[in-house]
């Protein structure tokens, strides 16, 4: 069987507190096929930018990753191989932020900033400025000369976010991994950065992992999609699959929560409840306290992800489990 090639595969990732122990993202696994986009969606505090993080080895010092390892495919064609976190920053992973300012170095120049990744991999002075410059307008930002010389603070959100995708871009990575980029944006300027994230990945077959809270956003820019609850997935799958047949209650949940995905603007709902507080779970399923199909058998044990079809995979106990014997 021919399978396509990864360019990621990271498995059962753990992080806690260095202080304490307590468990923040619990044994999650991951992988992202070459030009293909994982979304990673979930309630605030679920886990999912401590994931986005730890690919690069970005935790703050007081958490630390307690289990996991890392594959990357350095080139098409040469196979997966293990790789420390901090091996794959600016060698074939780059990533973008909410808030590009705490990013771009105020004290520079626009050019010079978007320049410093060619001059890292060794190009000239004069060929890195001219890379820039062609990276601002591959990015969609106007008149690049010009805006080559303002400062971070002189350009929009909008075209803030466009320069760190220019950078990010300026190492040629594999891999882009997008933390929740068009949340601060207004409705507008959100699409027009999805359009252009889009766009590069068409263009370059840039791979993508991208974190959001907004079912919506992920159902626009995913193939596949990880839904995360209280530090793991709870379901995994095709997006277009998972949106129009959830298998976990709570995927249905947040797609009931956003009346733009189905149903009249009128119904919008919320998920009832909070999510747990990490270090104090419920006992059994994590999800159970909220779970409007919750039974006893629920409260004996916190379901483990399993397949429920060739590239789906639940962690609820009311759903059949499939021999498929496939990772999804
Ligand atoms: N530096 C830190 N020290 C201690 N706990 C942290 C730290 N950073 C995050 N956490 C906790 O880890 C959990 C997961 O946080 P994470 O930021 O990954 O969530 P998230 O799903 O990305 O949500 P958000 O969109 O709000 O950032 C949360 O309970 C959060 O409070």
């Amino acid at each position: 069987m021919t399978r396509t090639e990864r360019v990621i595969e990271i498995e059962n990732l753990s992080i806690a507190a260095a202080q304490g122990g307590v468990t923040l993202v619990d044994d999650v696994s991951l992988h992202v096929d070459a030009g293909g986009c994982l979304g990673i969606v979930g309630e605030s505090g679920s886990g999912k930018s401590l994931t986005l993080r730890s690919v690069l080895g970005l935790l703050p010092p007081t958490l630390k990753q307690t289990r996991g390892t890392t594959r990357f495919q350095r080139k098409p064609g040469e196979g997966l191989r293990s790789v420390a976190p901090r091996e794959l920053r600016g060698h074939g992973v780059s990533m973008i932020f909410q808030e590009p300012m705490s990013s771009l170095n105020p004290t520079m120049r626009i050019g010079d900033l978007v320049a410093a990744g060619p001059r890292a991999l060794g190009m000239s002075r004069r060929a890195a400025a001219d890379r820039a410059l062609q990276l601002l307008a591959e990015v969609g930002v106007p008149h690049p000369e010009q805006r080559a010389r303002a400062w971070p603070h002189q350009l929009s959100g909008g075209q803030r976010q466009r320069v760190m995708i220019a950078m990010a871009l300026s190492v040629e990575p594999s891999l882009l991994l997008c933390d929740e980029p068009t949340t601060a944006l207004d409705t507008t300027v959100q699409d027009q950065i999805l359009t252009l994230v889009e766009r590069l990945r068409a263009e370059r077959g840039l791979a993508l992992i991208f974190v959001s809270h907004d079912l919506s956003v992920i159902s626009r820019i995913a193939g596949r999609t990880a839904v995360m609850y209280a530090g793991r997935i709870v379901e995994q799958g095709p997006t277009h699959d998972l949106v129009d047949d959830p298998s976990h209650p709570y995927t249905r949940a947040l797609i009931d929560s956003m009346p733009q995905l189905h149903g009249p603007p009128s119904r919008l709902r919320t998920i009832s409840g909070s999510p747990p507080t990490a270090g104090l779970l419920p006992p059994g399923c994590r999800f159970a306290p909220r779970c409007p199909h919750a039974a006893d058998v629920c409260l004996d044990a916190d379901p483990p992800l399993l397949a429920i079809g060739p590239h789906r995979a639940t962690a609820c106990v009311r759903q059949p489990v499939t021999n498929a014997g496939e990772q999804p």
